[in-house]
C-alpha cells in the first residue's frame, strides 16, 4: 500500500495543494486528464505564481489510464460536474482503509460517499483563489479559509493527519466538527458567485453594485433557509456571514456582509470566479447543475421555495449557451427578487 498522496484533478486547486505539500516534503502524485498539463509538469515541474508565493516544484504527474497501485489518501479536486466520473475512475486505486478528500465547491461528499462509501469520504472546504493558466502553470491569487472535517464531526486519527497535510498549504487550516456548516456556507456564497458570473465585471465590482444588492441578499436568504430547514448550522468565512441572511436578520445586516465579501475579493489576483472563467475564458460548461443546481431538489424536499435560485440557474444556462455576459442579465435576475 502506497503512502503517496494522490491529487486527482491537478488544476487550480489540486495543483496548488499538491505543489505546497510536495514542497514541504510529502510524496505527491498528480493525476489529470489534460495530457499537455501532465507532460509539462513531468518535464518542468509545476509553477505556482502570483502575489501569495512564486515557485516551481518538481513533481510527478500521470493520466488516469497510466496510474497503477492503491493509495490511502486521495484529494479530489475536479469540477463538480466531473466528480462522479472521477470518483468511479479512482475507486480501483483507493485502499480499503483509504479516504477521498473533496477539495471542491458544492456537496460533492454526497456523490463521493455514494461511490466509495461515506466511511471513506472526508469533508473539505476551500476558499482560496486560483486559476489554471496553462500547462504546468497556476496562478495563486489569494489565501482564503480552509477547513477539514469528518462527515460525522468525529475527531479521528486520520482527520488529524489530513489536517496536518492541509496545514502544509494553509497554516490556518481548521479542523472542524461541522464541515457541513462550511459546505453550506459556501453554497450560499457560491450562489452569489454564480450571479457575479452573469456580468463581465469582477466579483468585487458585482458585490459593489448597490442596484444589485437585492440579488445577493435574496440568494443568500434562499440558500440559508434551505440549510436551516435541513438542520445544518451554516458557518461564515472571508466576509460571508450566514447569520446576516437568516430569518430575523435585517437588510442592513446583509449589506454589511455583502460589503465584506466585496472587500475580501478586492485583495486577489483572481478577480473573477472559476464559473466566470469557465464561461468567458475556457468557453465551457460550468458546474452550475452539479455544484449549485442540486439546491433546488434539496429545497423541495423540505418545502422551501427558491425562485431566485431557479432563475439564476436558468440564466447561467443561457450565458453558457451563447447569451453574452452583461449587466442586463443580472438586471433580469433582479426582477425575480420580490
Ligand atoms: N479555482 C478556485 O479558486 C477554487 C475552486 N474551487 C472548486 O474546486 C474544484 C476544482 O476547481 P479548479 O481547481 O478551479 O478546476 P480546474 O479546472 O482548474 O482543475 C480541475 C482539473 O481536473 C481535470 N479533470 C477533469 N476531469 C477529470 C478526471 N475525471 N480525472 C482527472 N482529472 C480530471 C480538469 O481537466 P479539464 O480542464 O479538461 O476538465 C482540470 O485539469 C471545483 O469544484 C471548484 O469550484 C473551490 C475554491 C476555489
Ligand atoms: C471565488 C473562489 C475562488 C472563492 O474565493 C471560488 O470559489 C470560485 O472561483 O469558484
Amino acid at each position: 500500500m502506497s503512502n503517496t498522496i494522490l491529487i486527482w484533478g491537478a488544476g487550480a486547486v489540486g495543483g496548488t495543494l499538491g505543489a505546497f505539500m510536495a514542497r514541504a516534503g510529502e510524496d505527491v502524485l498528480l493525476v489529470d486528464v489534460v495530457p499537455e498539463h501532465v507532460e509539462a509538469i513531468n518535464a518542468h515541474g509545476l509553477t505556482i505564481e502570483g502575489p501569495v508565493e512564486s515557485f516551481t516544484q518538481p513533481m510527478r504527474a500521470v493520466g488516469p489510464a497510466d496510474l497503477k497501485g492503491q493509495f490511502k489518501t486521495v484529494i479530489l479536486a475536479v469540477k463538480a460536474l466531473h466528480t462522479e466520473a472521477a470518483t468511479q475512475a479512482l475507486l480501483p486505486h483507493l485502499a480499503l482503509d483509504g479516504v477521498v478528500v473533496s477539495a471542491q465547491n458544492g456537496l460533492n461528499e454526497l456523490t463521493i460517499g455514494g461511490i466509495v462509501g461515506a466511511e471513506r469520504t472526508i469533508g473539505c472546504f476551500v476558499n482560496f483563489g486560483a486559476d489554471w493558466l496553462g500547462p504546468g502553470r497556476i496562478l495563486l491569487g489569494n489565501r482564503g479559509k480552509v477547513a477539514i472535517g469528518e462527515l460525522d464531526g468525529a475527531t479521528t486519527a486520520r482527520i488529524r493527519e489530513i489536517h496536518r497535510l492541509f496545514s502544509l498549504y494553509e497554516p490556518d487550516a481548521e479542523l472542524t466538527a461541522n464541515i457541513w456548516g462550511y459546505l453550506w456556507g459556501k453554497m450560499g456564497y457560491g450562489g452569489m458567485l454564480f450571479a457575479t458570473a452573469l456580468t463581465p465585471a469582477s466579483m468585487s465590482d458585482n458585490f459593489a453594485s448597490a442596484k444589485h444588492a437585492a440579488v445577493f441578499m435574496a440568494l443568500g436568504r434562499e440558500v440559508m433557509a434551505v440549510a436551516r430547514a435541513r438542520g445544518v448550522t451554516p458557518l461564515g468565512f472571508n466576509g460571508f456571514d450566514p447569520k446576516a441572511f437568516m430569518p430575523g436578520a435585517t437588510e442592513a445586516d446583509a449589506l454589511v456582509s455583502i460589503r465584506a465579501m466585496e472587500e475580501h475579493n478586492r485583495h486577489t489576483a483572481k478577480t473573477h470566479s472559476g464559473v466566470w472563467r469557465d464561461i468567458a475564458v475556457r468557453k465551457r460548461k460550468t458546474e452550475v447543475d452539479a455544484q449549485f443546481g442540486i439546491i433546488v431538489g434539496l429545497a423541495e424536499d423540505v418545502g422551501v421555495k427558491v425562485p431566485v435560485t431557479r432563475k439564476l440557474i436558468d440564466l447561467v444556462h443561457q450565458v453558457e449557451t451563447g447569451r453574452p455576459q452583461g449587466w442586463d442579465v443580472l438586471d433580469e435576475l433582479l426582477t425575480s427578487c420580490a
